[in-house]
This record gives structure tokens, sequence and C-alpha cells, in this order.
């Protein structure tokens, strides 16, 4: 079952397209990675999903429901462009946007003191935000994305602002909400973060979807069928073509994979010495990311 879908969906600016007949299917459950260079759309399309514009043209549906109103208190949205009631004290602040997302009073509060205290800053709740650095106003905005418990959650670059340590935190609070069963949409440049935490991905470069589907499928459709090899004690002198290079007494290189079964390539490989490693090279989503960029760039 799928929580979005996305049909044929165009937005423009004037005479600038920032969505040109998208069409995407988001399945309930997991972390769907949202990619795309600068200016790619991206923001356009999270701003239709939280209706806050509207596209041209198009269709998109929550839980199988014509996208209305009352599907905002199901969504938690934390925009690029963070927005806090500077004057407003943290606490008076997460109990006011829970009761914007229908939550009864008590529940906000007891949530919001629940929350302070998981991302240990309950000796936050009387300071106003703009008494807080950066970093700390933004672990009160992703409380405040989270705090109503929304079936979807939004999320555009969390970790930016964040020092390692913070980081990892909200990575590991996206992982826990994730096991609870929300679905969470992560819109990031962090190509690392993608490959660590998302189920699916698609990818829009100028308006257009240019990638969609699972990341390991992803990744098996692009792989170079390559493989690194890593020899001890060599017994035979290797072909030049395989460019082998020394590290840590060990002899290192990489051979593609061509009409041989991987088992046969290991025991032509075993001839040659002492064989320490063998294994296919992936490319890295950051690769992938780079290549579909440069690829669609001149069409
Ligand atoms: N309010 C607006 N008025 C006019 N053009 C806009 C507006 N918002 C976005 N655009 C244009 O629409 C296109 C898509 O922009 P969008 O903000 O959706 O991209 P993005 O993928 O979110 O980029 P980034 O990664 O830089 O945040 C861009 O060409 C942008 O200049």
């Amino acid at each position: 079952m799928e929580i979005l879908e996305i049909r044929n969906l165009n937005k423009s600016y004037g005479n600038q397209k920032a969505l040109n007949n998208i069409s995407l299917t988001i399945p309930k459950g997991g972390i769907f990675g949202l990619l795309g260079p600068n200016g790619a759309g991206k923001t356009t399309l999270i701003r239709i999903i939280n209706q806050i514009i509207e596209g041209d043209s198009g269709e998109v549906y929550f839980n199988g429901e014509i996208l209305q109103p009352k599907h905002i208190s199901q969504i938690g949205y934390l925009p690029e462009e963070r927005g806090l009631y500077k004057k407003m004290k943290v606490w008076d602040q997460l109990v006011y946007f829970a009761r914007l997302k229908d939550m009864p009073a008590a529940l906000a509060k007891e949530r919001v003191a629940f929350w302070l205290k998981k991302m240990d800053i309950s000796s936050w709740r009387d300071k106003r935000i703009d008494d807080l650095s950066k970093g700390m106003a933004q672990k009160v905005q992703f409380i405040s994305t989270i705090i109503h418990e929304p079936e979807l959650l939004i999320l555009d670059e969390p970790f930016s602002g964040f020092d390692p340590l913070n980081a990892e935190i909200i990575k590991n609070e996206i992982i826990e909400l994730k096991n609870k069963g929300i679905t969470v949409v992560l819109s990031t440049h962090r190509m690392e973060s993608v490959e660590l935490l998302c189920d699916q991905i698609a990818m829009i470069h100028r308006s257009n979807k240019i990638l969609e589907g699972r990341l390991t499928a992803v990744k098996q459709m692009f792989r170079p069928n390559t493989y690194e090899v890593i020899l001890s004690g060599i017994n035979e002198t290797l072909p030049e073509s395989w460019n082998a290079s020394q590290v840590n007494g060990n002899t290192i290189f990489k051979i593609p994979l061509g009409q041989e079964s991987p088992n046969s390539t290991l025991q032509m490989l075993m001839q040659y010495g002492e064989l320490l490693g063998f294994r296919e090279i992936l490319p890295t989503m950051e690769e992938i990311f780079i290549q579909q960029i440069k690829n669609h760039s001149y069409e």
C-alpha cells in the first residue's frame, strides 16, 4: 500500500517549469529519498504535498484519497528554511505547534515533556528561541515536526546545522520513527545519509524524474561489474593491464568480471598468490548521483 501517489503533476512559476509531469509512488513505511541538484523541483513538490502551494495539473493521493486539508494533521514537515517564533519560549512553542496539529492540550504537554527529555534538552524549556544557537533551535524544530506523531514525515535537509554528534542523534531518531511504521520522505544533498537511511529513492533533475527505485536495485542497475582483489605472496607475474598496486605488503587491483562466473574468476586468481580479498565494487550514491545528473544534462 502506498501512502502517497503523485500522478502527472505539473507546476510552473511563470515561464519556469518546476515540475514536469511527475509521477511517483511512495510506499507506506520506510524512508524515501527525494534527490536532485539545486533547482530540480524538490521543494516545489514538497510544498504541493504540504498544501502550501497547488500544482497546475495532476493529482496527489494520500492513503488512496485525493489530498485535502484534513490530511495536514497527518503530515509532519521540516522545511529547509526553518521557521520558529523567535520570541516564544521552547515549551510554549512546542505545545502551540502540537495544538495546531489538533492534539488535545493535556496530550500535547505530555508529548512535549517526553521529547524534551528524550532529546536531553528539558533544561531549555523556558528559553526563548532567539537565545538558542542554530543547532539548538534545529533540535526544537525537529521536535515540532514530529510532536503530533504524523503518519508521513517530510524532512528537508534535516542534518544541516547539526554537529556530528547531534546529526547522529537525529539520524537515530529518524530510524526509530521508521521502525514505528512512520513513512519518512528525506530530501537531502548528503548522499552518505541516503546510503545509510533510504530504502527507496527518486531523483529529479530540471523538473523531470530521471530515476526511481529501491536503493539496492538502483545500485545494482549501475554496478560496473568490477571486482576488487587483494593478494599476498605473489607467485606469478600479474598481467600489466591489472594495474596492481602495493598496499601494506599486499597487492591490490581491480578486474572486470567479463563473461566468467565469479567462481572461475576466483580459481584463476588463486594461481597468482594467496587470495585475501575478492569483492564486487558497487557504486556509491554519490557516484550514481553525479553520473545521472551529467548524463541528463545534455538532453
Ligand atoms: N516562488 C518561486 N518563483 C519563481 N520560481 C521559483 C519559485 N520557487 C522555485 N522556483 C523555480 O522552480 C525551480 C525548482 O525550484 P525548487 O525550489 O523546487 O528546487 P529544489 O530542488 O528544491 O532546489 P534546492 O535543492 O536548491 O532547494 C527552480 O528553477 C526555481 O528557480
